[in-house]
């Protein structure tokens, strides 16, 4: 068994890797994305995104303008004149959206959301819903039960072809007891990564209010941008608040006060954190994750996307030792994600064997569940 340091990272995901999740996704999924967005345009946008189209097909990433997405223009700058078909997965997903921003007029200071109407809609989807929860609602609920149902509404992703049902997502792995005794250990500082719009945040604002009665400081961090279709931003998580605060259904007035009087009292800090615009790769950049998580004891990565972030965009062996991303980190991490890409580690052997009776497509079908704890 080679020692930790010797382990020389796998290949990067790409687009030119036949048969790929990230090669499907360029072919398939975001030109529906995109021509979901043609439908819809107004004259004004209609042919910048009809030139992205035909760009994605056949022509080459060009630059993008500087200070709008942060460092996003440097990192693509070597990749300009490339073809689509043979980029970083992480990297050519923000380019896409970022030119999808583009297309809309998106600047610093006029910050267009092209996705604002579908995210807002599953807000309030996902608040009326509540009527029916309210055994999760209660602040009393144990965290055992908050993390499985988190786990649930992860499947709420506006990016995905398909979305299975509630009771189709199965967990493959389940580190509750150990999720649950990280979260109650006390810690000064917590840190949440906010995914997806709809059940998926108000799952994670459930998640923070218990956390809350033990942890002194939560940090919950949201993308700089609108990207991924349902992702929040900070614009988006404001006005969710908001919401909740005026809803009609007691438990969700509850929750959105109980929010309120958490911010109020810097229990709780909502941050707009630019590494989430980049492709980032957290446990391997030290710096990054100082920046972004300062002292956080634990990290809490919401659904799959942020998985991506935290271990890198690599065809890690499943059974990579949760110790090797650990060293790196420097705390403890928490991943409550459905499976809908293909990066996946910390496997026990046994758990990996049984992967292997699954589904072809179990890594990017969204049908498995993990509750995964990473600590030291
Ligand atoms: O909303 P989630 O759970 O982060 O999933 C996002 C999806 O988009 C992806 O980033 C692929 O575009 C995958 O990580 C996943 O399929």
């Amino acid at each position: 068994m080679p020692s930790h340091q010797s382990i020389l990272p796998p290949p990067r995901l790409t687009t030119e890797e036949p048969g790929s999740f990230a090669s499907f996704s360029l072919e398939k999924r975001l030109p529906v994305i995109l021509g979901k967005l043609i439908d819809n345009a107004d004259t004004a946008v209609l042919h910048a995104l009809q030139q992205l189209a035909t760009e994605m097909r056949e022509g080459k990433i060009t630059t993008l303008p500087p200070v709008i997405f942060g460092t996003l223009d440097q990192i693509i700058k070597p990749y300009s004149g490339r073809s689509w078909a043979n980029m970083p997965f992480l990297t050519v997903e923000l380019y896409f959206y970022a030119r999808i921003l583009l297309a809309f007029g998106y600047s610093t200071a006029a910050p267009a959301d092209p996705f604002q109407l579908a995210k807002e809609a599953a807000n309030l989807q996902a608040i009326e819903s509540l009527a029916t929860l309210v055994e999760y609602c209660d602040p009393d609920c144990d965290t055992h039960k908050l993390l499985r149902w988190s786990v649930i509404g992860n499947t709420a992703d506006l990016s995905q072809h398909t979305i299975p049902e509630a009771d189709q997502v199965s967990l493959l792995v389940d580190e509750r007891d150990a999720a649950t005794k990280l979260i109650a250990s006390r810690m000064q500082r917590i840190d949440l990564v906010f995914d997806n719009a709809g059940m998926d945040v108000l799952t994670d604002l459930l998640l923070i209010r218990k956390i809350s009665s033990y942890c002194s400081h939560i940090v919950a961090h949201v993308r700089p941008y609108p990207m991924f279709v349902s992702d929040m931003t900070m614009i988006n998580m404001e006005s969710l608040i908001e919401k909740l605060g005026i809803s009609s259904i007691p438990a969700a007035r509850k929750l959105g006060e109980d929010i309120t009087q958490l911010l109020r009292q810097n229990q709780l800090t909502l941050r707009t954190s630019p590494a989430l615009g980049l492709p980032a790769s957290f446990y391997a950049d030290e710096t990054l994750t100082r920046e972004t998580f300062e002292n956080a004891e634990l990290v809490i990565f919401k659904g799959d996307l942020n998985y991506r972030y935290f271990a890198g965009d690599r065809r890690w062996p499943h059974t990579t030792e949760k110790d090797y991303f650990l060293q790196r980190f420097g705390r403890s991490a928490l991943f409550l994600r459905t499976l809908k890409s293909e990066v996946l580690a910390g496997l026990t052997p046994e758990v990996a064997a049984k992967t292997t009776t699954l589904q072809p497509d179990w890594l990017t079908c969204g049908h498995y569940g993990i509750i995964q704890v990473f600590t030291g």
